[in-house]
């Protein structure tokens, strides 16, 4: 009765559906006919806006002519976080840094710039941790693995040599915690949205696995903090030059007078490790499948990998230098990208967008993202997977930077846009792409029991996609 009554009301765009029962019947199809929707609303509307009743209230989709509005829009009238507490309550989960996340900067600031001094720590940690995590047998055979499981383990200690640095992005208690939180977080957010709003910090106190979960990295930070605040208390200026470079070095350089609290630069951290593990980690999973599907466009990345190599070393330098990398991982994210939708934002106020569409207080508005990603004028043959097609735009003579995997932009959707962009999104590019490079430099995979060509099904939830949990990747040491 609740969410009927505060239903949001009705935009001036055509619906897609059916607004039987106050919308409820589209909004529960909608788990499992979402992407087949957007694309049918797509087509049907020739690009132009529509609406779907959701669970809370209507929602808007618009294609990328309207880019520019979400992308220009503040958050006073668009909000990005109102729309993620809808989703997963992060207010009540990891909490009030949420409400200020001033550390982002230094994800978009001293970390990206640090990418390239921070290339050899990286490529160590991915490269040995896929050693780590294989224990592949000495005499070549193939042993099958469960890609997910592996991704997961690759990808939270690359983050975290880059957030913590050694040796604590190895520990074992540590890392656990850390790939977990993503899960933790958004399981506790459903749970929470399940109750009224004044019941829901107790339920994020009480009942959600969140606080145990920021306790249990709070261990491990909180000393590392209060004991770098200490030495810069000490040693004054001579800390500048004896401090380490990582993320959590550089939320606590930025935090602003009054805010040095070691458990609010904790929860920064772990924010930032929500946004990061559990995206890179299905994006990649989705690459490995391509390659384990389709073994013939293997040699080629090889051989430039190789070449780049030979010719860079295994630096920064190196990865910009592959130009199909770059663009593979593109078209699988292109193909297979996690989430139907992007910069979903909830109007804060009626808002009326530059081609007349009029978002109500309360509503949805977001990208199709489905839709875009599969516009046969953008991209023929879009169900095609066609891994150079983006290098070979670039060796047509259009701009690398307009082509490559890490821009945002009205065409790939899959960072968002604007304030909000993804901030790490050079950092998750390097990782991609430096994880890419071990795997089709160092081992052979394939798809174990399925013949070439053959990719597994991926799972649609609503408007998020999931590679097949069950089939197992089969790695071996590179045999050619
Ligand atoms: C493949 C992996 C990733 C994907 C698909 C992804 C995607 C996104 C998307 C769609 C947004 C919201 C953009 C919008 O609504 O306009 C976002 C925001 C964000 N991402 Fe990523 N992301 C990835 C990896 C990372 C990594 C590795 C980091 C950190 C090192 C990171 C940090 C952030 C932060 C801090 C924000 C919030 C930015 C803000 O609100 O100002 N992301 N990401």
């Amino acid at each position: 009765l609740w969410g009927l009554l505060t239903r949001s009301r009705k935009s001036n765009v055509p619906v897609m559906g059916t607004n039987f029962l106050f919308g409820y019947v589209m909004a529960f199809k909608m788990f499992t006919q979402y992407r087949e929707t957007l694309l049918e609303g797509y087509r049907k509307f020739n690009k132009h806006a529509f609406q779907i009743p959701g669970l809370k209230g209507w929602e808007v989709f618009v294609s990328r002519e309207l880019y520019d509005d979400l992308r220009k829009s503040r958050d006073d009238t668009l909000s990005m976080m109102e729309e993620v507490n809808d989703l997963v309550a992060l207010e009540y989960t990891i909490g009030p840094v949420t409400i200020n996340p001033w550390h982002n900067a230094a994800v978009r600031k001293q970390l990206t710039q640090n990418l390239g001094n921070k290339f050899p720590e990286v490529y160590d940690e991915i490269s040995t941790a896929f050693e780590d995590e294989l224990q592949l047998p000495a005499n070549g055979d193939w042993k099958p693995v469960h890609a997910h499981d592996l991704i997961i383990h690759i990808v939270c200690r690359a983050s975290q040599r880059m957030f913590v640095g050694l040796p604590l992005c190895r520990d074992p208690e540590y890392t656990r915690i850390s790939r977990d939180f993503s899960g933790t977080v958004i399981t506790g957010g459903f749970l929470i949205n399940l109750f009224p709003t004044f019941l829901k910090p107790l339920v994020g106190r009480y009942i959600s696995a969140a606080p145990k979960a920021i306790r249990g990295v709070e261990k491990y930070l909180v000393p590392m903090i209060e004991e770098r605040w200490a030495q810069e208390r000490e040693l004054g200026d001579a800390w500048n030059e004896k401090k380490p470079a990582d993320l959590m070095q550089w939320i606590m350089d930025l935090a602003p007078e009054g805010e040095h609290d070691a458990k609010d630069i904790t929860a920064r951290i772990l924010g930032v490790n929500f946004a990061s593990t559990h995206t890179t980690t299905l994006s990649f999973t989705h690459v490995l499948y391509w390659l384990a599907a389709r073994p013939e466009f293997l040699p080629v990345l090889r051989e430039e990998v190789e070449a780049a190599v030979a010719e860079h070393g295994w630096t920064k330098a190196g990865l910009n230098a592959m130009l199909r990398v770059d663009s593979y991982i593109k078209e699988c994210l292109r193909v297979s990208s996690i989430g139907a939708t992007a910069m979903g934002r909830k109007a804060m106020r009626d808002v009326t967008l530059s081609d007349g569409t009029f978002v109500p207080k309360g509503a949805k508005v977001m990208l199709n993202l489905y839709g875009v990603h599969h516009d046969p004028e953008l991209f023929p043959r879009p169900d095609e997977f066609d891994p150079w097609r983006y290098s070979r735009r670039v060796e047509a003579g259009e701009s690398e930077a307009g082509n490559a995997l890490a821009t945002a932009s009205s065409d790939f959707l899959f960072w968002g846009g604007g304030t909000h962009v993804c901030a790490g999104r050079y950092f998750a590019a390097q990782e991609m792409k430096t994880m890419l490079a071990v795997i089709v430099t160092e081992y052979d995979v394939k798809f174990e029991g399925l013949e070439p060509g053959v990719r597994p099904k991926d799972t649609w939830f609503a408007f998020s996609c999931v590679p097949d949990m069950k089939v197992r990747v089969l790695f071996r040491r590179r045999q050619t």
